[in-house]
């Protein structure tokens, strides 16, 4: 039946990301088997596991730099796995990818690192408008404007992750591919980093898939969390309900002293914002009887 003055939401629309049955294979190592995750419009995305698991494996599947052995990858709607490297090209034009470590290349200015993936996909733009719009990543991503003239060299880790952010913001992506983006940074640093990947997934409207280890990330800022174990994802959903799974795995990394910890400080800093909601709202309001 046609349906009139109905919204459609078409379900690549609904689920940006969406892998089926995916197998990946190393010789005779085996690190996904039957693996099959939907990433949802609008959410960050937490993606947990022990380390070998596959997350970064995972995440280089879904961006087409690791073709897998099995199974199916659709981005927008678009098929990865099927793709040759120029069919995909629009699809790559719509993420940002900010790799362990950043991945800068250390010959370039930031500037001129936030300029490769604009020159690459946007090669009519000239060069002046290139300087201005790097320029404008660059703080975005909470960098002085000045750090656009400096080499990673002369960068600390933290304004590395935050350059690596900029060139993937270069191109207004609607998607963003976050692997470890608090590893090495101190508390502090890890949890402005994570404020700031808020904010831009709010104003921006990103979908972010967040590949960590920070339980503190896990609990500030992922709408959702997938666990990676057993060669699949064995549960995907908030924390709570994750926890209800009984997953030994789970139980262990959730509920051990450093999660335990992460939930206290994370009911800690509710309290403090519903008392200072609360003291706000107590406040006379001038003018008013
Ligand atoms: N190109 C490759 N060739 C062979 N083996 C690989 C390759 N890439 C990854 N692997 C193997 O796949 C497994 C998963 O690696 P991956 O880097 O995805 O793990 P991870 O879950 O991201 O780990 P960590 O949390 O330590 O970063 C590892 O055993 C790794 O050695």
């Amino acid at each position: 039946m046609a349906a009139d003055n109905h919204e459609f939401t078409r379900f690549e629309d609904e689920y940006p990301i969406v892998v089926e049955g995916l197998v990946n294979r190393f010789g005779d190592q085996t690190v996904h088997e039957d693996l099959s995750l939907k990433v949802r419009q609008g959410e960050i995305l937490g993606v947990v596991g022990g380390s070998g698991t596959g997350k970064s494996v995972l995440m280089r599947s879904i961006i087409g730099l690791q073709r897998p052995s099995e199974g199916e990858i659709e981005v927008f709607g678009n098929s990865i796995t099927d793709a040759e490297p120029d069919e995909a090209i629009g699809v790559r034009s719509r993420w940002g990818v900010l790799f362990q470590g950043g991945a800068l290349f250390s010959t370039l200015t930031v500037g001129e690192n936030v300029q490769v993936p604009l020159k690459q996909f946007h090669p009519e733009i000239g060069p002046d408008l290139l300087k201005d719009i790097a320029r404008y990543k660059v703080m975005l991503s909470g960098l002085p404007e000045e750090a656009a003239n400096k080499y990673p060299s002369e960068l600390s880790g933290g304004m590395k992750k935050r350059a690596g952010l900029a060139r993937a913001l270069a191109l207004d992506p609607e998607l963003l591919f976050l692997d470890e983006p608090t590893a090495g940074l101190d508390p502090i640093g890890a949890a402005r980093f994570d404020q700031l990947t808020l904010e831009l997934k709010e104003t921006l409207g990103l979908t972010v898939f967040l590949i960590t280890h920070d339980l503190d990330t896990l609990y500030e800022i992922c709408d959702r969390v997938a666990v990676l174990a057993d060669k699949k994802v064995v549960a995907v959903g908030t924390i709570p309900e994750l926890l209800e799974t009984g997953h030994p795995w789970i139980e262990e990394y959730f509920n051990g002293p450093r999660g335990r910890a992460a939930q206290a400080s994370q009911a800690r800093d509710e309290r403090r914002k519903a008392q200072s909601r609360s003291r706000s709202m107590d406040k006379p309001t001038q003018g008013k009887a």
